[in-house]
């Protein structure tokens, strides 16, 4: 198969994208155990505004709540032991976050703590709510601070690092780039750290099984090191999203990867993003119920660019969640189009045929205006 994008004019991709998920490792963000560099986290929101300034929209995924924890409460080495480890988390991601929220202030923007854990992200449904509440606060201006849900994580569905969170991310958010920012300027033919002569990789294809042999492990701060960035990176094509990994502490790193300059390295996704979501949605083959269009509806979706509201739909089949797939049929029983459904079955019987308005008379409460968003729509 032709790959689709060119690598050497794959930095042209770094200046069209509108979406960009930025994750900030451990490594950069604690002073050698001695809690926050308080001075790089302005650095960085810095050029994070200017960025939002020019139009991009910017989900944060950071590290650093066991390092500030360990540092507030006067520990010196890292605990071994799971409970010290999150009680450590629980009390450092208090620092984290208000060391953005001042940062951010400076610039008048508001910033929102969003913690995951691996449960949130393979359960539909919850999926489902850390999406809109990400694109809701994404719309609003504000900046979402992601990290892991420490507290409630065991060691068996923890992500540990952070660099498979922020994929993750990136596909939940359906980013156009995945920055993720280290303490080495990017990914080298071996680990720079005991080898002189690594060399700096500057492009290749997130899909090269060769780049993962030449990545190892983490430096004394960090968790996954290199080799969690590059399956990360993988990750992330899934959805569309090409993967740079750079040194986050290269002056104005994220202005100047914006204006193309060839720093770190950068992965590119050899899927395009919408292609990537179809193919995820249409390989959904078992859907969990039918819902039979008016002939109005099946024109919009068929016309393209239309979700499917309530009020197009003349019949619901089947027992479903919200987060499932489910078909969409015409007047003659054939399947037009698939899609992940924002109400359950008994929700959307009771939506069926009825305008937007209605839902908090028939609901009780007003969720999305439409039954599948666009984006989780696919026409076949
Ligand atoms: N091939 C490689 N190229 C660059 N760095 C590598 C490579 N292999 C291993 N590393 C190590 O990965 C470390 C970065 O990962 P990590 O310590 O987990 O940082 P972070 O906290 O930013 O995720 C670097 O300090 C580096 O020593
Ligand atoms: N969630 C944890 C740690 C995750 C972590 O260190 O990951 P990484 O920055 O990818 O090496 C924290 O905030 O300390």
């Amino acid at each position: 198969m032709k790959p689709v994008v060119d690598l050497n004019t794959a930095r042209d991709r770094l200046v069209s994208g509108q979406r960009w998920v930025i994750k900030i490792g451990s490594a950069l963000l604690t002073n050698d155990g001695k809690g926050l560099n308080r001075p790089g986290i302005q650095a960085w929101v810095d050029q994070i505004a200017e960025l939002m300034s020019q139009g991009i929209e910017v989900v944060l995924v950071s590290s650093g709540s066991v390092a500030e924890g360990m540092s507030r409460l006067g520990w010196t080495s890292r605990p071994s032991e799971v409970h010290h480890l999150q009680a450590a988390a629980a009390v450092g991601q208090m620092g984290l976050v208000q060391a953005y929220e001042t940062a951010f202030q400076h610039h008048n923007k508001h910033t929102a703590q969003i913690l995951l854990t691996h449960a949130d992200l393979s359960n539909r449904q919850r999926y489902l709510n850390a999406r809109s509440t990400l694109r809701t606060l994404i719309e609003m201006g504000v900046v979402p601070i992601v990290n892991e849900n420490d507290t409630v994580i065991t060691d068996e569905i923890r992500f540990g690092d952070n660099d498979t969170l922020g994929a993750l991310v990136a596909n939940l958010v359906e980013a156009d780039t995945l920055v993720i920012l280290t303490d080495q300027d990017g990914l080298f033919t071996k680990d720079p750290r005991h080898n002189t002569d690594a060399e700096l990789i500057t492009e290749g294809r997130a899909s090269d099984a060769s780049f993962a042999a030449m990545a190892g492990d983490a430096g004394a701060l960090g968790r996954g090191g290199m080799i969690t960035k590059v399956k990360a990176a993988v990750v992330a094509a899934r959805s569309g999203a090409d993967t740079v990994i750079v040194g986050g502490r290269i002056e104005n790193v994220l202005i100047r990867l914006r204006a193309k300059e060839k720093i770190g390295t950068l992965l590119v996704a050899d899927t395009a993003p919408e292609v990537a979501r179809k193919q995820w949605i249409a390989g959904h083959l078992q859907h969990c119920g039918e819902l039979i269009l008016d002939d109005g509806a099946v024109k919009a979706l068929e016309k393209g660019g239309n979700s499917l509201l309530p009020v197009g739909v003349k019949a619901v089949k089947g027992i479903f969640r919200r987060g499932e797939v489910v078909a969409c049929l015409n007047s003659k029983g054939k399947i037009i189009a698939k899609g992940l459904i924002n109400f359950d079955h008994s929700e959307a019987q009771k939506l069926c045929g009825k305008t937007s308005a209605q839902q908090q008379e028939l609901l009780g409460y007003v969720g999305e205006e439409e039954l599948i968003h666009i984006d989780n729509l696919v026409v076949l």
